[in-house]
């Protein structure tokens, strides 16, 4: 979701001038100290460093920083757990700077900015998404017909691994994002594709180096970005090859579209720039350009969420062979062996919908949310939030309040359900964000996330391969959070 508004920012910053580096410094400096005594009453926080404010961590390589106590494994790879340490000092609302760009972090409680545009480009994609049956039970055979192809897959290389196991991240990420790339590209890619697993992998790894590398200071710095070296250097490839897969494919919808039949979200899109170009509507905000943006970013929120939350299930049956045993016994008696889950049975697997639950408050995969921005100044729990404040909601921490749940670190799905056995809405149960930026694709990815795991878990039982530790259950973080890398064996369930 930030990949658009990230490209823009950067190519929007190409001065001719580039002011020498003493100079600009020194006017960073001093607009910064200046801004910081204009602002009264903001949230406490940590001293930010002069000019890269609270990222400066990101000049010390992390080796250093380790050898000073200053980060241990797991906060290095899961921000929301260090964000919600700082909340302990400062309090649940508490500030930051990156730069002189002042965030507001929130704890215990898609770019584009929130306005009419950003308005009529939801509206338009959540009504064309489910024409295409986003959230609709037309969907089901198409996401099916990608978990057999899974089942097999996983089946063979679990026989030809010899016991050393799979990972399962490349499958699972082919299968969840054919899905969203059905809807919007009218097409869905084979898992040997090799520029389709090359792009999937580019993805995770932009994702990652975006906020957990040095190129974080490309937020505060623009021009860092052009560096040729290091990550930054990285970074653009893997912009430039992923934006020259999305327009070569925008192109050929372009070269073939017909209006009669239209075949997917590109289309529509397509449709929809003619019709306001006839209607003579030049400052429309639905122009070529704006439809790449879309489509990146829904190719990116619609991949890597899903993917990890479905290896996050599938880690924590491993883990917890027990819970995995109750959610097949479930899965037996309601569904059988004779046909394959389908959405229908949702309301009869309470149990299952519960561990699926439990696995995504735990590990509440976009854990921070995406970044927010205050549209006016606003008073909050007595503190001012000036307008322009980057707000960042701390979902991580909502799903570990230890005033919500009842030892909020362990793995309990009965917490999901009543003294009946039937389950339970908690309304700190917030995956999927809340309020009108709340994720577009909640529906989509539910219905997803209960196909594939149901249709795992009904063919196989998957445990860790013989001898092998299990993988530390922090994670990585990268805007998603992934789980480790791990690799299971899988044999028959029935
Ligand atoms: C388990 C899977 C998923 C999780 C946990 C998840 C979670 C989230 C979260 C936390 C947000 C930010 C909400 C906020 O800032 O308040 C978000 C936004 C978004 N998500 Fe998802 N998401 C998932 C799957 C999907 C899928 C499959 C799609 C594809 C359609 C999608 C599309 C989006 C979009 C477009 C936004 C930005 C909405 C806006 O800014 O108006 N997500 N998601």
């Amino acid at each position: 979701p930030y990949s658009s508004s990230f490209q823009k920012r950067c190519s929007s910053v190409m001065s001719p001038v580039y002011i020498a580096t003493l100079i600009f410094s020194f006017i960073v400096v001093a607009t910064f100290y200046q801004k910081r005594q204009g602002f009264a009453n903001i949230p406490p926080g940590p001293k930010p460093w002069p000019v890269v404010g609270n990222l400066g961590g990101f000049l010390i390589p992390s080796v250093l920083r380790r050898r000073c106590g200053q980060e241990s494994d797991s906060t290095a790879t899961n921000a929301a757990y260090a964000l919600m340490e700082q909340a302990k000092v400062y309090g649940n609302v508490y500030s930051l700077h990156a730069g002189r760009q002042l965030l507001v972090v929130l704890n215990g409680i898609v770019f584009a900015p929130y306005g009419p545009s950003w308005r009529k480009q939801r509206k338009f994609c959540l009504t064309t998404l489910r024409n295409f049956g986003l959230g609709k039970l037309s969907l089901e055979p198409g996401i099916m017909q990608g978990l057999a192809t899974i089942k097999t897959e996983l089946l063979r290389l679990s026989e030809e691994s010899g016991g050393a196991g799979v990972d399962m991240a490349p499958l699972i990420s082919n299968g969840v994002s054919n899905v969203i790339c059905s809807l919007i590209l009218g097409q869905r890619f084979h898992h040997k594709d090799r520029e389709f697993r090359t792009m999937l992998a580019l993805m995770v790894r932009g994702l990652e180096i975006c906020v957990n590398s040095p190129a974080v200071l490309i937020n505060i710095f623009p021009l860092l970005y052009y560096l040729p070296f290091g990550v930054f250097k990285e970074l653009r490839q893997m912009v430039g090859d992923i934006t020259a897969f999305l327009k070569r494919i925008i192109a050929e919808h372009r070269e073939t579209l017909d209006p009669d039949n239209p075949r997917d979200l590109i289309d529509m899109y397509l449709m929809e720039v003619l019709a306001k170009q006839a209607a003579g509507e030049e400052d429309s905000s639905f122009t070529e350009d704006d439809l790449f943006y879309i489509i990146g970013d829904l190719f990116i929120a619609g991949t890597d969420t899903t993917a990890n939350s479905v290896l996050w299930i599938l880690l924590y049956m491993v883990l917890h062979p027990d819970i995995q045993d109750k959610v097949q016994a479930e899965m037996d008696e309601v569904v059988g062996t004779d046909r394959v889950p389908s959405l229908t049975d949702k309301g009869s697997l309470p149990f299952t919908e519960a561990t699926i639950m439990e696995v995504q408050r735990l590990t509440a995969v976009v854990p921070l949310a995406i970044p927010h921005m205050t549209s006016e100044t606003i008073e909050f729990w007595g503190y001012t939030i000036p307008k322009g404040t980057v707000v960042l909601p701390n979902l991580w921490s909502v799903h570990r309040d230890p005033t919500v749940w009842d030892d909020p670190d362990s793995f309990n799905p009965a917490r999901f359900l009543d003294m009946e056995g039937k389950l339970l809405r908690r309304e700190c149960f917030i995956p999927f964000g809340i309020g009108r930026r709340v994720c577009m694709g909640e529906q989509l990815a539910k219905m997803e996330l209960f196909l594939t795991v149901t249709t795992l878990l009904q063919a196989f039982k998957f445990r860790l391969p013989e001898g092998v530790p299990p993988p530390p259950l922090h994670g990585r973080f990268g805007l998603t959070l992934a789980p480790c890398p791990y690799t299971v064996c899988v044999s028959r369930h029935s």
